[in-house]
């Protein structure tokens, strides 16, 4: 049985790991942890749950959470840092759904971050959490860096193109959408449903700060340098990424090319789902879902490739990406738990 503790269990991602984690036979949820409303039961505030946890919130102590064998921190950036050190000396397992220690090169993350890491001697230690992959160094993790739901669903996009060296890499362009869920459970003016529902609008269009983390897993599957535009969306939804990714081929491509391509990359990845040329993916076909569901148009008129990639931000994009992660760290089926069909309407 694995003992798990979820630091940060009253915030989207919390709630959805407690979800995906708390029917499990094969995983016991010890410590659940939120500052306000540590001392109440989980049910009474998460009714979905009631009959499947019976604990009580906590605050965060790391002399609690060391009993655990794994401890993913749904935590707002830079909490991780501070205190995932000491549990590690402790011999437990750390997934941080955070960008903490997502970043490779400190002075980027404290340039996007606008604060001084607290926890650099980490920062090489940790894996970056995308199995399809770094499949074979999760399996030997101590410390896994959750990638964020729009980093996954673009890189899981052009992962094929660029391993494959077949697209200009100076000039991509990432247009990418995504549901509310994804500025997280804090009361915000703009998640309010006056505010982003019968709307749709860019945002951070000068500089996101998923733009750096993107970048350097493109470059790594590249081994060049990448021009990257990405801009994200507010759409109103709940859940969801939609990416719509634009490429320019090298040297002559077919569409029967692209598709095989994509198929052969991906036909040991439980969790991306090539669907048949032609296709226009939908994130309420991914709802719930672990699954990215990938599309390649080649487009002959403009000479364009066009990839589309959902995912639904909770799951693929932080939580059950999380767990995809935990077991692969405990050497357990990596679907397990996970295979749950989408929620349709
Ligand atoms: N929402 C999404 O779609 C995605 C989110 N992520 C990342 O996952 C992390 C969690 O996101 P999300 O669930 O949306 O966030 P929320 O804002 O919904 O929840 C944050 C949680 O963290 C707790 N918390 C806040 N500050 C601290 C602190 N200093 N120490 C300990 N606990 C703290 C809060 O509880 P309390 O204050 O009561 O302790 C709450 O339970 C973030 O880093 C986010 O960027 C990644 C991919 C997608
Ligand atoms: C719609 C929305 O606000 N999305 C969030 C990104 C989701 C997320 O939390 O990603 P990180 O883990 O990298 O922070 C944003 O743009 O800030």
């Amino acid at each position: 049985m694995i003992k798990a503790g979820i630091i940060g269990a009253t915030g989207y991602t919390g709630v959805e790991l407690m979800r995906l984690l708390a029917p499990r036979k094969d995983v016991s949820i010890e410590v659940v942890t939120s500052r306000e409303l540590s001392g109440t039961p989980v049910a009474d505030v998460f009714p979905n749950l009631r009959g499947y946890l019976d604990v009580v919130f906590t605050e965060p102590d790391t002399e609690t959470l060391a009993a655990c064998d794994v401890v993913f921190y749904a935590t707002p950036h830079t909490v991780a840092m501070n205190t995932a050190s000491e549990l590690l000396a402790r011999g437990v397992r750390v997934i941080d759904l955070s960008a903490d220690f997502r970043l490779q090169d400190q002075a980027v993350w404290e340039a996007w971050y606008k604060t001084a890491h607290t926890c650099p001697e980490l920062i090489d230690q940790a894996v970056y959490g995308l199995p399809e992959v770094n499949h074979e160094s999760i399996t030997d993790a101590k410390l896994i860096a959750v990638p964020g739901c729009y980093p996954t669903a673009v890189q899981l996009g052009y992962l094929p193109l660029l391993e494959a060296g077949l697209i200009d890499t100076s000039s991509l362009i990432a247009d990418c959408k995504s549901g509310v869920s994804g500025a997280g459970r804090k009361a915000a003016v703009g998640s309010l449903l006056c505010e982003s529902s019968e709307s749709m609008k860019a945002y951070a269009v000068a500089g996101h700060r998923h733009l750096p983390e993107i970048r350097q897993g493109l470059t790594k599957f590249s081994g060049k340098d990448v021009g990257l535009t990405f801009i994200p969306h507010l759409t109103p939804m709940i859940r969801g990424i939609h990416a719509t990714l634009y490429a320019s081929p090298i040297a002559e491509v077919s569409q029967e090319q692209l598709q095989a391509l994509f198929e052969s990359r991906y036909a040991d990845s439980p969790f991306v789902d090539v669907l048949p040329a032609g296709s226009e993916p939908a994130t309420r076909n991914v709802r719930g879902s672990n699954r990215c569901q990938i599309a390649v148009h080649y487009l002959p008129e403009s000479q364009k490739i066009v990839v589309l990639s959902v995912i639904d931000n909770l799951v693929k994009g932080a939580s059950g990406q999380a767990v995809q992660n935990m077991n692969l760290m405990f050497g357990l089926t990596e679907t397990a738990g996970l295979d749950v069909v989408a929620l349709l309407p």
